[in-house]
């Protein structure tokens, strides 16, 4: 099958593919078994997907080349792997080379995919090994350490001068982190890459271009982790469906633009492993007011935040839930706090009384040691208490509670059990604290390359729901039956990353939970196997509702900045989009407060999507 052929008939696989599929592809991420599930029926049916495969990286790289203006002179590199990653790049680069490229791979492997290698030779390709104890037919081997330690400096040097670079060293069989020469060379080219990707745009070519084939090398596939040493790409083609590390960071970043090449893969019957939070989700969190409501029956939080040294966080909270489609709030805290709430929210109902939510921790100092804690620590780790599970899982007045948004100095009072209804709600530094505290040894860094896993961690640990805030935001789900799909918000520019910007989500988390009460409260388990599939799906439900706020949040913030950027950008749809470049404005500086009077505008646009 040539280029054309191979083109035209994945053309008439997207054609015949309908809006809810193409949907399903940009939305939910599937793990590599999973992938491989899929691939299987295709396969077994003689698809040939390989070469579907390989024809998509070929054509992208044409239109890339012609976007930038090279000619036939381009140099072109391919890293190759042993697998049959190696064996797409290779193919690839056998079109390229049959279309008069100069095209060079660089093994990294003792073994070449046996067609791949043979047609790209076939097709005027250059093969560069660099392992002595190599086996590929017609290739030297044997050569001494130092000619081995020449040819990898040679083969670097000639690899960072050329125009694209195809990193097909692995996809989804990629174990751990990168290891022999694989890694050496991820090492030795990535930090350079990354060095000259931070002076350069690349509009004029000054550096290679990265095309990575189906995954960057060396990013953990499943988890988004970067385990090692790893090539940054400009753009990602991705065959079949997303890996989860296409919308988890810190691994997304690496993937750059993200091209989807679709195989047909039946993901309707399969899980994802992660979802992006988009507006359909978010505007279902949002309850629409009915001619029968009164303010009670649109739900009321109540809200123990701020301090005497930190007041304004209550400001910030309270406003937020107020404004975020509820009937009431009621707010708790040191009259220094309360008098600046009335101040800025006279609707704003002072003292304890019955709540469909709580909201506790924002601006409440992290309690030390020594310190005794202050009434309003006091007050909310009378409150946790009530949510605390014994060992066994029993205490049938946590389950009863109304749903609770745990954040900043609260994270310290939490109970050690709690049902999925408690919502964590901590940045990455909280997190390594709670875990910490939990007795696991770990340093912010860490949770920052591995954030699913450290999330995850901790929602195993303590049952609660667990959504980790940064320029993408996760929400791991909580209790003791909960799946594992993630749930990812990215719709929030950089400039949300603000003072004050976790508290106005705390409280706006807190209104969504309460006007969706009754699909966030978790029933006593039973002990019978049959409940198990309801507590998930609550599980699951309030996942949905913490991502759906993580995603109204960085709406009003997008719309109060006037910004484009996003934490996350939709994957485009190999053969259905436009390679056209695409500028995303980062808009103007906001302050939290701004956040809070553009979240009436975000509702509305949301209702009326
Ligand atoms: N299965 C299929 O039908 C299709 C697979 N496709 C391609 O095949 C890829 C999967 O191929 P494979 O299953 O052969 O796996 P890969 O080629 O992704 O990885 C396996 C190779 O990488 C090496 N490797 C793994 N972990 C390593 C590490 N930590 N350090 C150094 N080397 C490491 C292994 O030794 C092996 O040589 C996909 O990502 C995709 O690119 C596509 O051609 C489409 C069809
Ligand atoms: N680079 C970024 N891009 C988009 N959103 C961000 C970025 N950095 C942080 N945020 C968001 O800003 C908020 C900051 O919250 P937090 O760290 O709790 O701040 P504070 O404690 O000052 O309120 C979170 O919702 C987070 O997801
Ligand atoms: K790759």
């Amino acid at each position: 099958m040539d280029m054309q052929q191979s083109q035209e008939s994945q053309e008439s696989i997207v054609e015949s593919l309908d809006e809810d599929h193409l949907q399903m592809l940009v939305q939910h991420a599937y793990d590599t078994d999973t992938v491989r599930a899929m691939e299987q029926p295709l396969l077994e049916q003689g698809e040939p997907l390989m070469r579907h495969a390989a024809a998509a990286v070929a054509t992208n790289v044409l239109q890339l080349l012609e976007s930038f203006d090279l000619d036939e002179h381009a140099r072109i590199t391919v890293l190759a792997g042993a697998g049959d990653n190696g064996g797409d790049g290779l193919f690839a680069g056998a079109l390229l080379a049959k279309r008069g490229f100069p095209v060079t791979a660089i093994a990294v492997g003792r073994t070449l995919h046996d067609d791949a290698y043979r047609t790209f030779i076939e097709s005027g390709g250059h093969i560069w090994v660099l392992d002595a104890a190599n086996t590929i037919p017609g290739c030297p081997s044997e050569f001494s350490a130092g000619e081995a330690g020449e040819r990898f400096e040679q083969a670097m040097e000639f690899a960072s001068n050329s125009h694209i670079i195809i990193d097909a060293m692995t996809g989804i069989g990629a174990q751990g982190a990168l290891r022999g020469i694989a890694g050496s060379v991820a090492q030795t080219l990535g930090a350079l890459l990354d060095e000259l990707r931070a002076h350069d745009s690349n509009d004029d070519m000054q550096r290679p271009y990265v095309v990575a084939v189906d995954t960057p090398s060396g990013i953990g596939v499943n988890d988004g982790s970067l385990p090692g040493p790893y090539i940054p790409a400009d753009m990602t083609l991705m065959f079949g469906a997303m890996k989860p590390c296409a919308i988890l960071p810190p691994a997304c970043s690496a993937c750059g633009e993200i091209w989807l090449v679709d195989f047909g893969f039946d993901l309707e019957s399969h899980d994802p492993a992660g979802s992006i939070v988009g507006m359909d989700l978010a505007a279902a969190a949002i309850r629409q007011v009915m001619p029968t409501d009164a303010k009670y029956s649109r739900g009321v939080t109540g809200l123990i935040t701020g301090s005497q040294q930190y007041p304004g966080a209550a400001v910030l909270s309270t406003t937020a839930a107020a404004h975020t489609n509820i009937g009431m709030v009621r707010y708790m805290g040191p009259t220094r706090a309360q008098d600046l709430v009335l101040h800025a929210l006279p609707e704003a109902v002072i003292g304890k009384g019955h709540v469909q939510s709580w909201v506790v921790g924002s601006g409440v100092p992290v309690r030390t040691a020594e310190e005794e804690a202050d009434l309003q620590q006091q007050s909310i780790e009378a409150l946790l208490a009530h949510y605390a599970l014994s060992e066994d899982g029993s205490n049938e007045e946590a389950y009863a509670m109304p749903a609770i948004v745990v954040d900043a100095g609260a994270l310290d009072l939490l109970p050690d059990h709690v049902p999925s209804h408690v919502v964590l709600t901590p940045h990455m530094g909280e997190l390594t604290r709670l875990l910490t505290r939990l007795g696991v040894d770990v340093d912010e860094d860490t949770v920052r390359n591995q954030p699913l896993q450290y999330a995850r961690m901790a929602a195993k640990m303590t049952g609660a729901t667990v959504l980790l805030k940064g320029s993408l935001t996760i929400v791991v789900q909580g209790g003791q039956f909960a799946d594992d799909q993630v749930f990812v918000a990215g719709r929030a520019p950089a400039q949300l990353a603000t003072a004050g910007a976790g508290d106005v989500l705390a409280g706006m988390l807190g209104a969504i939970l309460a006007q969706n009460a009754d699909l966030v409260q978790p029933s006593v388990p039973s002990g019978d196997e049959s409940d198990h599939d309801d507590e998930a799906q609550v599980a699951q439900a309030i996942a949905e509702i913490a991502g759906a706020a993580a995603y109204l949040h960085g709406l009003a913030a997008a719309l109060a900045s006037k910004a484009k950027q996003r934490g996350w950008h939709r994957a485009h749809l190999f053969g259905i989009d436009d390679l056209d470049e695409e500028h995303f404005p980062i808009g103007r500086p906001i302050v939290a407060s701004d956040v809070v009077k553009k979240i009436a505008a975000a509702i509305g646009k949301l209702q009326n999507n």
